[in-house]
């Protein structure tokens, strides 16, 4: 399935969040002194992490082997947790996963890798206009945030340019929470809206360049120095060409948020219709009936998604929606 060297070990590690039952290793060495730590962002190998409220560096030990280490990740520490300039730790263990957010393989990288973990929100960053949203785009985010267990949250920026009413019609009948921003223009700046809904979780901010995230993260918390709208003319890249994701705490200590430059698409590959359609319970069971193998999509014989539609009992727009969802499994374009 994957050509990468290390896929085996990757799919091993990266196991499904909701499989639990994975033995642990009875020979795996002790570490009695080790310390719980959280991973803010990876550099090249070296690993920032908060312990204590303060940043330790650390790289991950040998007994780890190729097992990777994401941002978010929950890990156990041994060795100097001082943080001082040149003091490096060891992570010796990454404590199971809640959720996991993966990256599409593509030409850089042939292996479908997870880049987050434990967070419970999906906030999919779209602007209104400048760039244009991209609907297909935004379909794969929600499938994505639905594999993952994440909550989706919609949050479409740059309301003084354009009205949300027609981007959000389309997303109305899969019942997608959503907040609209404004940083500029008469009124601008108010965030308490998609602060209510940051409150209390682990959001992943996920966006297309120029959809106006820096700037989003930047008003959320204000300490963070996200780069904003400076784009190298001759690379082309930001001034940061950091590729990490980055928690950062909110102010109040309420809430997290975990900035992602870079995603350019999501590893869908491996989502089972059966799971996606669990995020929708009213819809799951009216397939009940399904011939064995259905995947619910536009076309098949005898889907129970069409028997309900033609009985009466479940809304069109919602299948169609969720098919439209199915299907953008598999388009990855971007
Ligand atoms: N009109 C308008 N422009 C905005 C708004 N928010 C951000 N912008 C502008 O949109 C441009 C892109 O903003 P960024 O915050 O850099 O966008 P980004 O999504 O982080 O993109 P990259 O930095 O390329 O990853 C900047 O010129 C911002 O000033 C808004 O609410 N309205
Ligand atoms: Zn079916």
């Amino acid at each position: 399935m994957t050509t990468g060297r290390y896929s085996e070990h990757d799919h091993e590690h990266y196991e499904r969040p909701r499989r639990r039952t994975r033995p642990r290793t009875k020979d795996r060495p002790s570490y009695d002194d080790a310390v719980l730590a959280l991973v803010v962002t990876v550099d090249r190998g070296r690993f920032t992490l908060l312990y204590e409220g303060r940043r330790v560096m650390a790289m991950k030990s040998r007994p780890l082997g190729r097992k990777g280490v994401v941002v978010g990740d929950h890990v156990r520490v041994v060795g100097d947790m001082s943080g001082v300039d040149g003091s490096l730790a060891r992570i010796v263990e990454v404590v199971p996963r809640t959720t996991t957010l993966r990256r599409t393989a593509d030409d850089d990288d042939p292996v479908e890798r997870v880049i987050v973990s434990n967070a419970d929100q999906l906030v999919v960053v779209t602007a209104l206009a400048d760039p244009e949203p991209r609907p297909r785009l935004i379909d794969r985010a929600l499938v994505a945030a639905y594999d993952a267990g994440m909550a989706p949250l919609l949050c479409l920026t740059k309301a003084d340019l354009a009205d949300p009413e027609v981007l959000l019609s389309t997303y109305r009948s899969l019942g997608v929470p959503w907040v609209v921003t404004q940083l500029r223009g008469e009124g601008a700046g108010d965030l308490s809206d998609l602060l209510d809904k940051l409150r209390g979780r682990t959001s992943v901010f996920v966006g297309h360049s120029g959809v106006g995230k820096s700037t989003l993260v930047n008003a959320l918390i204000p300490d963070a120095h996200r780069e904003v709208g400076i784009v190298n003319a001759v690379t082309g890249r930001g001034r940061h060409t950091s590729t990490s994701a980055y928690l950062l705490e909110l102010p109040g200590g309420d809430g997290w948020i975990i900035d992602t430059p870079g995603i350019r698409s999501f590893g869908l590959a491996h989502v089972d219709p059966d799971q996606l359609i669990g995020a929708f319970p009213d819809l799951d069971e009216m397939t009940e009936d399904c011939p064995r193998g259905c995947s619910h999509g536009t076309g098949e014989p005898e889907c129970g998604l069409d028997e309900a539609v033609a009985a009466g009992q479940a809304d069109p727009d919602r299948v169609e929606s969720f098919r439209r969802l199915l299907a953008a499994r598999s388009v990855d374009d971007y």
